[in-house]
Parts: C-alpha cells; sequence; structure tokens
C-alpha cells in the first residue's frame, strides 16, 4: 500500500498468513475485479508473477498491471509485492520486493530499493533456508515446493519434511510454505509447522477466488 513505512510494511508482512501469486490475466481482461475478488476474500499480499508463454511480461505491460493491483491493495489494506525485478519494485512504489536464488543478489536489490521495501527469498533446502533466516537485508522468506506444481514446472520437490524441518529449526523471520497448497492439502501444510502460505491455482484457477480466499484464509489463525 503506498505510504507505508518500512516498519509497518514489516509489521503487515508478520501478521500476513495468506500470499498469493496471480498473472496479469491479459486473456481475460479481468485483473482489478479477480483481485479485489482474491481481496475481499482475505488475501494479505499480492504479487504480480506473469512468467508468460513467451517469457515474462515486458516492463510497460508488468507495470500497468501493478498499477491495477496497486490500487486494489490500496482499497483493501493489502500489501503489493513484485517479482524479481528491483527496478520495477521501486517505479511502482511497491511493499515487498521477492527474489529466488537465482535473481539479483539481496545487497544490490537493497542498493535499489533502500530499506523500506521488505524484500522475501525463495528457499528449496534447509541449508538454504537457514541462510535465509540470517541473510542481511532479508525480511521473510519462502520455503518448497510442498508439492510438485505446474506453475514452477521442473523444480524438484523437497515437500512437507522441509517445511517440518524449517518450523523445528524456529526462526525470528516469518516464513511461508508455498507449491501446491490448496484447501485439501491445508491441513498437512499446518500440520507440518507452517503457518503462512503462498499459493496461485488455488485462487487464480478458482471459479470464485473470493470464496477460495476465504476458505483457505479462514484455516490460518
Ligand atoms: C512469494 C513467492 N515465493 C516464491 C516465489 C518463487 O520465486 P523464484 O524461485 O525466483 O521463481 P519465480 O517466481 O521467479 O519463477 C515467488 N515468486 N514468490
Ligand atoms: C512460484 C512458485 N515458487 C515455488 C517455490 O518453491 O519457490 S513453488 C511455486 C508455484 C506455486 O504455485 P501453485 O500454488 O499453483 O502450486
Ligand atoms: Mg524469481
Amino acid at each position: 500500500m503506498p505510504g507505508l513505512t518500512g516498519e509497518q510494511i514489516r509489521k503487515r508482512l508478520d501478521d500476513a498468513r495468506l500470499y498469493l501469486c496471480t498473472d496479469a490475466r491479459e486473456d481475460r481482461g479481468d485483473l482489478a475485479g479477480f483481485a479485489d475478488a482474491a481481496l475481499s476474500g482475505g488475501v494479505d499480499v499480492i504479487q504480480l508473477r506473469d512468467k508468460g508463454a513467451d517469457g515474462p511480461l515486458e516492463a510497460k505491460r508488468e507495470i500497468a498491471a501493478l498499477e491495477v493491483l496497486a490500487e486494489a491493495c490500496a482499497r483493501h489494506g493489502a500489501l503489493l509485492s513484485v517479482n524479481d525485478r528491483a527496478d520495477v519494485a521501486l517505479a511502482v512504489d511497491a511493499d515487498v520486493l521477492h527474489l529466488g536464488q537465482d535473481d539479483i543478489p539481496v545487497p544490490l536489490a537493497r542498493r535499489v530499493l533502500g530499506d523500506d521495501v521488505v524484500i522475501g527469498r525463495s528457499t528449496h533446502s534447509e541449508a538454504q533456508a537457514r541462510a535465509a533466516s540470517r541473510e542481511d537485508g532479508v525480511d521473510y522468506f519462502c520455503t518448497g515446493p510442498c508439492w510438485p506444481t505446474p506453475t514452477k514446472p521442473g523444480r524438484d520437490a523437497p515437500g512437507l519434511p522441509l517445511v517440518r524441518a524449517v518450523a523445528e529449526a524456529g526462526t525470528a523471520r516469518p516464513w511461508f510454505a508455498i507449491g501446491g497448497i490448496d484447501g485439501e492439502r491445508l491441513p498437512q501444510v499446518l500440520e507440518a509447522g507452517a503457518t503462512r502460505i503462498v499459493v496461485v491455482r488455488a485462487i487464480t484457477g478458482a471459479e470464485d477466488p473470493a470464496a477460495a480466499a476465504r476458505a483457505l484464509r479462514g484455516r490460518l489463525a
């Protein structure tokens, strides 16, 4: 949400339980309505993640979609997250930048963004999760995939044992389980010790995104 301080964003991220990654829905042309529905169902953080069939969106289209999401976040008091690109996060005044293991290094992203943007990291092993829980400049991390997922083809799934290991290790940093999570599998994710989740298809693929988000959010304390 525009205008929040870094401290306010970090507090909201700590309180966040349901994080949604969505594509720009250019084929349906319903991004604003979809985002309003998902956010009204209780999504706390929304990320534009559009890898497209022909590769990631060009910056101009990405920024146009992010502006739509920024307005929806402002309407619902949610956090706006940008995937991969620090320059784009700066341009749209995002709250969050999410970086994977092969993305721009965190110190360089911090050089672009300063301290008032929250930075998250993807992790896929205990060693990476341990590193992300200590690395300077990282505010939160995600761990997974919990199950193999067509949303991230080719990525091996460490599965719930990794979620369990991260939960047992304990960390002061907020962390989210990701990958293959839906309403049916959520109890297993919670049982493994996660309290926050990231989803894509469970909401983007739902006939009623508000109801799908509400059903997930209602089971996340
Ligand atoms: C919230 C969140 N968690 C994980 C990812 C995955 O990031 P990454 O490994 O860099 O893969 P891509 O999404 O860039 O394909 C994410 N984007 N968001
Ligand atoms: C974008 C992404 N990152 C992952 C990781 O493990 O870092 S798994 C994933 C895709 C999650 O999509 P769905 O909820 O549709 O399975
Ligand atoms: Mg990435």
